[in-house]
């Protein structure tokens, strides 16, 4: 029985990147993926970054959008085809600029909405946090929310630290592949009902034309 191409699906993982502007969603995406820190980027389109990594003993085929969308998004539209196409999020914010942390609900309520669940693998990022001189976003308000939200929680500098990123983006792989498994395992529980209630249907059937 098909299973709607979820098995090739299961070392495939596609992330996006979403947050207010100049949080650090394009120095996130390049750190993880080079390990370097690059100051300055200048793209005003989306960029989907191609990577392997091997995760749980398991090689990756892992896509990355980063994603130019801002609070409200250019488009609706636009927002939900990027929620629609990924398997898992980060929500990032700057702790150097509260306007980006108030993005991070209705972000979150817009991810559920499109994709018709609660279960979706998300991480909140607060990123900055060498610029402890510039906060505006205490740490404890960031890890409050995301428990309200009930997300993954990371506070980090995109800046200064790859383990933690690498251990965000890591984590959140294995998040959405344990989503992959238990939607897999969901829907052979629903196939095999459905055989059975084939198999019963059948036999009520023949034992009725027996009768008769
Ligand atoms: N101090 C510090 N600066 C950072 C950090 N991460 C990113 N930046 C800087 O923040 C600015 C914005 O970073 P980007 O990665 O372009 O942010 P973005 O969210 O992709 O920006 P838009 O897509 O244009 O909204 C750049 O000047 C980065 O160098 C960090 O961890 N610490």
């Amino acid at each position: 029985m098909s299973d709607g191409g979820l098995t090739r699906r299961l070392n495939r993982v596609k992330l996006v990147v979403l947050g207010g502007d100049n949080c650090g969603k394009t120095a996130l995406c390049v750190r993880f993926i080079t390990k370097r820190f690059i100051g300055e980027y200048d793209h005003k389109k989306e960029v989907t970054y191609k990577c392997q990594r091997v995760v749980d003993k398991e090689a990756i085929d892992l896509e990355i959008l980063d994603t130019v969308s801002k609070c409200s998004g250019p488009t609706a539209g636009t927002l939900e085809s990027y929620i629609k196409w990924g398997d898992g999020f980060l929500i990032m914010y700057s702790v150097t600029d509260r306007s980006t942390f108030q993005c991070i609900s209705n972000l979150k309520r817009q991810i559920d909405h499109f994709k018709q669940t609660f279960g979706t693998p998300i991480a909140i990022v607060a990123n900055k946090s060498d610029m402890e001189n510039g906060r505006a976003v205490r740490t404890e308000e960031g890890q409050a929310l995301a428990n309200e939200l009930r997300c993954t929680f990371y506070e980090l500098s995109v800046a200064e630290d790859w383990t933690v990123v690498d251990s965000a983006m890591t984590q959140l792989v294995l998040e959405v592949k344990l989503a992959f498994h238990k939607q897999q395992l969901a829907m052979e529980k629903r196939s095999r009902m459905l055989q059975v209630g084939y198999a019963l249907k059948n036999k009520l059937t023949r034992s009725k034309t027996m009768q008769w």
